[in-house]
């Protein structure tokens, strides 16, 4: 007999996959809060938190073969292909043995939201986007201290010139189709967090 996992999985593609999960796509510039506003997240409301960027690190320490290309690409601030954040991002989905998940830093570009959606045949519940001005972000950035090699001045610009770039057509095309959520992320994180969590209450629980 097949673990519980196991039977609430499908193949797509030729590949297993979770079957019917909830994805919430969570955007926003380099520094907006994602991945800070996603820990309360999975904390309140019993989601996976998959950072596309932490998957992309994780592969460079486990010494994979894609490594190099991966910490050449982070450095410059652009972004990888989308086949590699693909299949960890699958990976990580199977892994976790949930079915919902907040996909933190992807889609990137529209190559990567094009790609998830012909490979996954996901389409996301809705999109979270953290809106923030950019100096905000650069000083957030500049005094993460969480030894990140592109937290330095050089990569947060080009960090930010790809978000304008290749970064904010996707979030245009989620809003042409009335997806996205966006919040003010200027603002304190106990703030921030009390704009996502009316997001994430369903309306019929909102107190009047
Ligand atoms: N609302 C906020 N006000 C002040 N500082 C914040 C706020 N939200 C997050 N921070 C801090 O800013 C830094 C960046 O936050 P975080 O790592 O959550 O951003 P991110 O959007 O995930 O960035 P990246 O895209 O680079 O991964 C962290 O040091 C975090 O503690
Ligand atoms: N979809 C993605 C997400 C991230 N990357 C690379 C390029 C980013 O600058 C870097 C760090 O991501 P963050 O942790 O800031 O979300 O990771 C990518 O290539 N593709
Ligand atoms: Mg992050």
């Amino acid at each position: 007999m097949g673990s519980v996992v196991e039977s609430t999985n499908k193949e797509v593609n030729g590949s297993v996959a979770v079957k019917n999960p909830t994805v919430v796509f969570v955007l926003g510039g380099p520094g907006s809060g994602k991945g800070t506003q996603c820990t309360n997240i999975v904390q309140h409301f019993g989601y996976t938190h998959l950072s596309a960027g932490d998957l992309l690190r994780a592969e460079i320490k486990s010494g994979s073969e894609n490594g190099t290309m991966i910490q050449n690409m982070i450095k410059e601030g652009k972004i990888v292909p989308s086949e590699v954040t693909i299949k960890l991002l699958q990976r990580a989905m199977l892994e976790s043995g949930n079915d919902k998940f907040l996909i933190d830093g992807f889609p990137r570009n529209e190559e990567n939201r094009a790609a998830f959606e012909e490979v996954t045949k996901i389409e996301p519940a809705f999109v979270l986007f953290f809106d923030c001005p950019e100096e905000e972000m650069e000083r957030r950035l500049l005094s993460r201290n969480q030894g990140r090699e592109d937290d330095n001045i050089e990569t947060i610009r080009k960090r930010f010139k790809v978000f304008l770039e290749s970064s904010l057509p996707v979030i245009e095309h989620y809003t042409a189709r009335e997806k996205v959520r966006k919040i003010d992320a200027g603002r304190p994180v106990e703030e921030v967090f009390e704009s996502v969590k009316a997001v994430f209450t369903p309306k019929d629980e909102k107190a009047d």
